[in-house]
């Protein structure tokens, strides 16, 4: 049964929705991790309808820059009044959702302090510290940035210094080269008026690498820049354009604070785990969010015959399109799916590490940076084809996907770059390939078995066995998963020893090998999100919903598996024919979630705001509202624009009457 059916929606949606097979709040909860919390949400975006002072006055999109961030600001102003009437301010996926609701996707003058700035006085200061800075930090008393990046260094190389003056007991912060210069912090151009800055700690001569240091940049009532800072905006660019990322030269500064010893030495990186651990569920959300407005919008849409002489089609009955955004949906579940068990396995193992335990740090830094990693890039991957399904009225404002594609864009970037997470990643493998080779068992006896890296040390089936139906649980797909993870990480080690025996260092064995250590990085990331996604759905009961997730997970399965075929097939694990039995599964899954798209699209239950886009209307009601969006837009205010008898309107008249002589 799907609960969004209205009657005077869409005709072609009311039919979409009325063949659903499954019930689609029951799709909803299992979405958003149970039924109060669909509750909670609904009552949230309820709450967001109703208090009209939140909204946008105008779509962004006909903004200015200095319009969009004036009007974040008002919002701002007024966010404390009601998020505590909203939510549950205890529960960070109420107040998520809330911010979500009420900022949007791109960017806002608060969102820096609440993820990363503040965070990190949380989880970095000691205690007198604490008591110094973390109610004033809760009230907003102050707006912190985190400032790591900057113009021309890697963070392992920062240039900005902290150095210890014995002699009247402080700190000097200092940006000693224009390389050295901050630049991206968000929110450090113009709202923030504190800065985390990483800074090497520099003591007796000596470097004690990378630390956070507490800066007020500007002075608290004037907002002005303090003495020795100089702060800015660092312009407009390709999304997030509603959030002011700042650059921040610091001469001779002497913060507030103290030097405190971390408990390990990575620990000054947690802020970066906390945000990766954000970032995988986003992409998952970003990109079911895309496939909803490719999907509804394919299902009204209608264009050519397939059987001649029968009318044209909803453009979503052609295979193409439904290969083209189902994967999208299969892939959106699977990333929020892992992103959810991630984000619970971080704040656990953070809890560890205020603990003094850091036994398990290393398993999650590993799987945070593969995740953001993948998910990232498969979602920009994703949400372009998403936009192209919408054929030119994709390419509007109007869609939603400017706008959203646009902020994805920084996915793959924030919290580091990609390629250079996906070598963390391998960094991690090559000390698996090495004890599997000397036949050691990482963590040497597990006290319970770890299902992220324990396939590793197994000895997989030599002989895929994708094409035997009877197995349960899709345990062959996974052991295919398994299978080429495992010898693309063993590989890349063999390959790496090789090489330093033939003379090169570490290093450069490294570089030569990093195109195969990312495949290995990949490989082993695609098999935790299968087995995740696998999990997940054995954990369903009732046979409606549990058949249309076997159909996501079948299409997730078999699409990943011929994404990877050339690994699968060169050493002739894969054979031919199984290829083919791969591909009659993805065309299968295809007509299988074909009735139930738009239920399944809707089951994620994204208002309209989420969607922020007239084709993916709840309603269908696309036409028309295309019509009054265009009106809408500034450049029609005018009949005949203020300039055009000054330039056009000049020029042609002049042409006219020259053409008169
Ligand atoms: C939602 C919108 C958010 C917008 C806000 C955006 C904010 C930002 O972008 S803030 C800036 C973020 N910057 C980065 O993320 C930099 C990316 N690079 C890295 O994270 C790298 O990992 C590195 C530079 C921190 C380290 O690279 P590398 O030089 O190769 O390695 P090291 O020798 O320094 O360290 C290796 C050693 O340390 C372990 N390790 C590295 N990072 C972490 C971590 N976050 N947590 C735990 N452990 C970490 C790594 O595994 C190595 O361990 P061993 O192999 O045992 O030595
Ligand atoms: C929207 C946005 C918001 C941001 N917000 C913040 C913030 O709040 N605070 C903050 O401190 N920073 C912030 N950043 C900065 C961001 O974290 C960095 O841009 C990111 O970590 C990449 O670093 P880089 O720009 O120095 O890229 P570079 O290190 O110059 O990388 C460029 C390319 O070089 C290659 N490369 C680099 N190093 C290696 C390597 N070791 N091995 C192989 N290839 C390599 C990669 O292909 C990479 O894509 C933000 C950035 C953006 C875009």
């Amino acid at each position: 049964m799907n609960h969004q059916i209205k009657k005077d929606d869409n005709p072609d949606l009311i039919e979409e929705r009325s063949k659903a097979t499954f019930d689609t709040d029951a799709f909803g909860a299992f979405i958003w991790g149970g039924y109060n919390n669909l509750k909670r949400r609904r009552e949230i975006a309820r709450y967001y309808e109703d208090h009209k002072e939140l909204h946008d006055t105008v779509p962004i999109a006909f903004m200015t820059r200095e319009e969009k961030l004036e009007n974040a600001y008002r919002k701002a102003s007024i966010f404390e009044n009601h998020i505590k009437k909203a939510c549950d301010v205890n529960n960070p996926e109420e107040v998520r959702y809330f911010n979500w609701l009420v900022y949007h996707i791109d960017g806002h003058p608060t969102s820096v302090h609440s993820i990363m700035g503040f965070p990190t006085i949380i989880n970095q200061s000691d205690k007198e510290q604490q008591e110094r800075w973390l109610q004033s930090g809760e009230n907003r008393e102050y707006l912190a940035t985190y400032a790591q990046t900057e113009l021309g260094t890697n963070i392992k190389k920062l240039e900005t210094t902290a150095t210890y003056d014995q002699k009247t007991e402080e700190f000097i912060l200092n940006s000693p080269t224009v390389t050295s210069l901050k630049w991206w912090p968000g929110n450090m151009g113009h709202s923030h008026n504190v800065a985390i800055v990483m800074a090497q700690l520099w003591i007796n001569n000596k470097c004690y690498g990378p630390h956070p240091f507490f800066v007020q940049i500007r002075d608290p009532k004037t907002h002005k820049p303090l003495p020795g800072i100089t702060v800015g905006d660092i312009g407009p660019k390709f999304g997030l354009n509603t959030t002011d990322n700042g650059f921040l030269k610091l001469d001779h500064v002497f913060p507030n604070g103290t030097y405190v010893p971390p408990v390990h030495d990575k620990i000054a990186y947690s802020s970066m785990m906390l945000v990766r651990a954000i970032i995988t569920p986003l992409m998952g959300e970003n990109l079911c969010i895309g496939a909803t407005i490719a999907i509804r919008y394919s299902a009204i849409r209608r264009q050519g015959e397939i059987k001649p002489g029968d009318g044209e089609v909803q453009i979503l009955d052609y295979q193409t399109q439904q290969h083209r955004l189902f994967p999208q949906l299969a892939r959106g579940i699977a990333f929020l799916l892992a992103g959810r068990n991630t984000y619970n396995f971080c704040n656990n193992v953070l809890k560890d590490i205020k603990n003094g335990d850091v036994s398990l740090l290393a398993d999650l830094h590993a799987i945070l940076c593969g995740l953001k990693a993948i998910s990232s890039y498969q979602a920009e991957l994703g949400l372009e084809q998403c936009r192209m399904a919408c054929g030119g009225h994709g390419y509007s404002a109007a869609s939603g996907f400017p706008l959203l594609n646009s902020n994805q864009f920084n996915g793959v970037t924030v919290e580091g770059d990609n390629l250079v997470l996906l070598l963390q990643v391998a960094r991690y493998l090559m000390k698996r390939a090495k004890e599997i080779r000397y036949e050691i068992r990482y963590g040497q006896q597990p006290s319970k078995p770890n299902e992220i890296y324990d396939y590793l040390f197994d000895d997989a089936p030599k002989k895929c066995l994708i094409d035997q139906a009877y197995v349960p649980n899709y345990k062959n797909v996974l052991e295919s998963f398994e299978y080429l993870s495992k010898k693309l990480t063993l590989q890349a080690y063999d390959k790496l020893e090789q090489l330093k025996q033939r003379g090169r260092t570490s290093e450069v064995a490294w570089n030569e090998c990093s195109v195969e250590l990312c495949k290995a990085a990949r490989a082993h990331i695609r098999t935790f999100l299968a087995r995740t996604f696998i999990n997940e759905v054995n954990q369903v009961n009732g046979l409606p919903l549990l058949t249309v997730l076997k159909d996501l997970l079948q299409l997730y399965l078999f699409y990943e598996v011929k994404e990877c075929m050339a690994g699968l097939m060169e050493d002739g694990y894969m054979l031919g024919q199984q290829l083919h039995y791969v591909k009659k599964n993805i065309y299968e899954a295809l007509s299988k979630i074909r009735p139930n798209a738009v239920s399944i699209v809707d089951s994620f239950d994204f208002t309209d705001r989420e969607l922020n886009s007239v084709l993916g209307r709840r309603d269908g009601h696309v036409y028309e509202n295309l019509l009054k969006w265009a009106q809408a837009s500034p450049l029609n205010k005018h009949d005949v624009l203020p300039f055009h008898h000054k330039y056009l309107g000049r020029m042609m008249e002049e042409a006219r009457q020259k053409s008169r002589l």
